[in-house]
């Protein structure tokens, strides 16, 4: 049996838990078809509570969806990650627990694309440090004195849906493009203009690094002591990735040795980032994980979402699936089969 959405007055509607901040929009729209309740999944005893009746359940990144979780929702059906990183969701525990997991995969793309750029751009021409002087009543002109990007090479890690569109927007800034992606041909990063290069010799000839690559165990610690001693004393670092696949701590040694000129973080190991040392640099730039912050991203994740969790308490098929894999073998829960 599949539950419905028809309205009616002796069908509970399914429970629908949503411990992130979304927009008000996505709120108010599945207040017709579900119960919704909020909580905030950063505070995990009351997200283990709160878990306990969901049928579905709405994160953003704070919310780490692991086994526990799961044994503690046995009503589960779907888990929406209104964002694109699942890094914080086991799936493969979901999966053997019949639930499905979707994600807004080209939701917020642009935006983090733009963001990268605009921290780029600040960290040539010092825009931060700039304009915190001259609000303090300053005007310091000599002692701002930036670079040009142009002509500059830049090395993006990760060629995938973010780290292309990124290429793209810095091509009219006249940068040499340079890519590592294991799983991308140097001839597909050539037909986009890209030239592919091993990680090091990346890493070494970068005058930016930019990195683009989803957080696994793979990824976790890519760019570390090793990497950074290969870099040059004038490049600058950019995450808005995930942290932890830089080296907080190695980075923090590059930059304070000066073997590194700076670096523009929007994500971090622990967020927000209360004991690291890095927001604390003056060659460091950092923003609070706000890649995907804006009207845009947010709506378009928030139209996604709606469409899996109603899809599937509809019987409708999922688009999108993380896990595929729960539609066959290993789907014991009635919702799954759409
Ligand atoms: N700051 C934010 O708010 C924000 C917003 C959206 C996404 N993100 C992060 O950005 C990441 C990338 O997003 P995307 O949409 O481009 O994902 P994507 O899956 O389209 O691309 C990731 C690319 O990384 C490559 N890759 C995997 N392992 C690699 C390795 N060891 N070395 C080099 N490349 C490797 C993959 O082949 C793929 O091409 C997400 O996983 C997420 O963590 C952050
Ligand atoms: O949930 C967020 O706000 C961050 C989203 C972003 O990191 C993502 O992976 O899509």
């Amino acid at each position: 049996m599949t539950t419905t959405m028809t309205a009616s007055t002796t069908t509970p509607r399914p429970v629908l838990l949503i411990s992130d901040p979304l927009p008000a929009r996505l709120t108010a729209e599945l207040h017709g078809d579900f119960d919704v309740r909020q909580c905030r999944g950063a505070d995990r005893a009351a997200l283990l509570d709160a878990v306990r009746d969901a049928e579905a359940l709405v994160i953003r990144s704070a919310t780490k969806v692991d086994q526990e979780v799961l044994d503690r929702a046995p009503r589960l059906r779907i888990v929406a990650r209104a964002g694109v990183g699942l890094d914080n969701v086991d799936v493969e525990a979901a999966t053997r627990a019949g639930v499905m997991v979707v994600n807004a995969p080209v939701s917020n793309i642009t935006s983090v694309a733009e963001l990268t750029v605009g921290l780029i751009l600040s960290m040539f021409r010092n825009l931060p440090a700039a304009a915190a002087s001259v609000r303090a009543g300053e005007w310091r002109r000599a002692d701002f004195q930036g670079s040009e990007l142009s002509g500059k090479s830049v090395g993006i890690v990760g060629f995938g849906r973010i780290g292309q569109l990124v290429a793209e927007r810095l091509a009219p800034f006249e940068v040499e493009l340079l890519t590592h992606d294991p799983f991308v041909t140097p001839e597909f990063a050539y037909a986009h203009g890209v030239a592919w290069l091993p990680l090091d010799e990346l890493v070494a000839t970068a005058d930016v690094l930019t990195i683009h690559v989803p957080r696994t165990p793979a990824t976790t610690g890519l760019i570390g002591e090793r990497e950074l001693a290969l870099a040059k004393p004038t490049m600058r670092l950019v995450n808005t990735a995930r942290g932890g696949i830089v080296d907080e701590a190695a980075l923090a040694r590059a930059l304070a040795e000066d073997r590194i000129a700076g670096a523009a973080l929007d994500v971090f190991a622990t967020e927000p980032p209360v004991h690291s040392p890095l927001p604390h640099l003056d060659s460091v730039v950092c923003t609070p994980h706000i890649g995907a912050g804006t009207a845009e991203a947010q709506d378009r994740a928030a139209s996604t979402v709606l469409d899996a969790v109603r899809g599937a308490f509809l019987g409708r098929p999922v688009h999108g699936l993380a896990n595929p894999a729960v539609l066959t073998g290993n789907a014991p829960k009635e919702a799954v089969a759409v």
